[in-house]
């Protein structure tokens, strides 16, 4: 007998149960079936299918970045200062494209270490991957090599150039997607969410991009921070004379963009790419990427090959070229003083 006189049916609570599971089945099955799938297949992940992933996290970060923009609710904040006392701006744009971003390529392949810049454990996202691959990736890239999981190193950059997005100069802003194999930039992608439009590339497999025909060295236009500067420009002027052309951008990604044929006529050109403050992984490896697959160079100031797995941070600035002999540029350049100088 239940309390208050109340008689339980067993075969209504049995329908009940049944309902109750049904509810939760419905909402979680994407979830729990993915996640199965991933811990019973073995621990490798294929390029290709990672690349498609990265496509479609971009675009889905992207339309939020696009959304919260056009709603005007950007709840701006400062997240900390960068280490030379410039205030890092956060939007809930940064945040809600992160939290698309970061779970749909975690809810698929939950082994993978992935690295945002932005955090939010509070408000898992139950996206899941429809597992499709767009026709152009299909077309130049066949099969895709299957890699290790423990090699690979993800970064994620939810919002490329917050402080444009805070200013309303939306050219700059790009959602990134890169994938590091064994520290190696191998998978990369740029999406412009106020025009839809998408870069992507598989080292050694393809990509939608192309590289210019002429670069001019003679003297180079060379595109930089506008936001994070330092003292580049005296650095570019030392190296090249006092006619080259500086080119103040925001985001690191449409800097990378700057340097190749882009389709978008929103993107400026330009013939390389120098950056002598802090920066980090998120911001340049998807652009790294793209260079790589297309025959460019992106180094630190030395010349050196950044290695994408590790720590986040890279104090040895940037040099991103196409084209040239790179480490001829490398070798123009001043001294390289990473405590400050520049
Ligand atoms: N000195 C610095 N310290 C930390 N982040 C930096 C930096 N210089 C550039 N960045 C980051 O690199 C990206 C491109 O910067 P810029 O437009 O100045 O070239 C921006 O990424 P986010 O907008 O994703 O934070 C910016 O925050
Ligand atoms: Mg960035
Ligand atoms: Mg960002
Ligand atoms: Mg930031």
């Amino acid at each position: 007998m239940a309390p208050m006189g109340i008689r339980l049916s067993p075969l209504g609570v049995a329908v009940f149960c049944l309902l109750g599971l049904g509810v939760i089945y419905h909402l979680y099955a994407g979830v729990i079936s993915s996640r199965i799938a991933a811990f019973t297949s073995k621990r490798t992940v294929n390029l290709r299918d990672l690349l498609a992933l990265s496509v479609e996290a971009a675009v889905q970060g992207g339309r939020e970045v696009k959304r919260v923009r056009e709603e005007d609710k950007l709840e701006e904040k400062t997240k900390g200062k960068t280490m030379e006392g410039q205030s890092e701006k956060l939007t809930q744009g940064d945040l809600n494209s992160h939290r698309k971003m970061y779970y749909l390529i975690k809810n698929t392949y939950p082994y993978v270490q992935v690295n945002s810049e932005e955090h939010d454990e509070t408000n898992n996202e139950l996206a899941v991957w429809n597992r499709d691959i767009p026709a152009d990736i299909l077309k130049s890239v066949e099969g895709g090599r299957d890699v290790p999981a423990d090699s690979i190193t993800i970064w994620i950059d939810p919002l490329d150039a917050t402080q444009e997005y805070t200013e309303n100069l939306l050219k700059y802003v790009t959602t990134m997607v890169c994938v590091a194999v064994d520290g190696k930039p191998v998978i990369g992608v740029i999406h412009k969410p106020f025009t839809g439009y998408t870069a992507w590339a598989l080292v050694g497999h393809g990509s939608n991009m192309k590289a210019r025909t002429t670069y001019n060295m003679n003297p180079p236009k060379v595109i930089v921070s506008r936001s994070h500067a330092g003292r580049v420009k005296g650095f570019i002027e030392e190296a090249f004379g006092n006619t080259t052309v500086i080119l103040p951008a925001g985001g690191a990604g449409y800097k990378v963009l700057a340097l190749l044929d882009p389709l978008d006529e929103d993107i400026e050109k330009a013939d390389m790419y120098i950056h002598v403050t802090f920066i980090k992984k998120w911001d340049i490896c998807a652009g790294n990427a793209l260079l790589t697959a297309l025959g460019g160079h992106m180094t630190t100031l030395k010349g050196e090959e950044i290695d994408y797995s590790g720590a986040a941070g890279n104090r040895e600035g940037l040099l991103a070229s196409v084209k040239v002999d790179h480490q001829d540029l490398v070798a123009k350049l001043p001294a390289w003083d990473s405590a400050g100088k520049h």
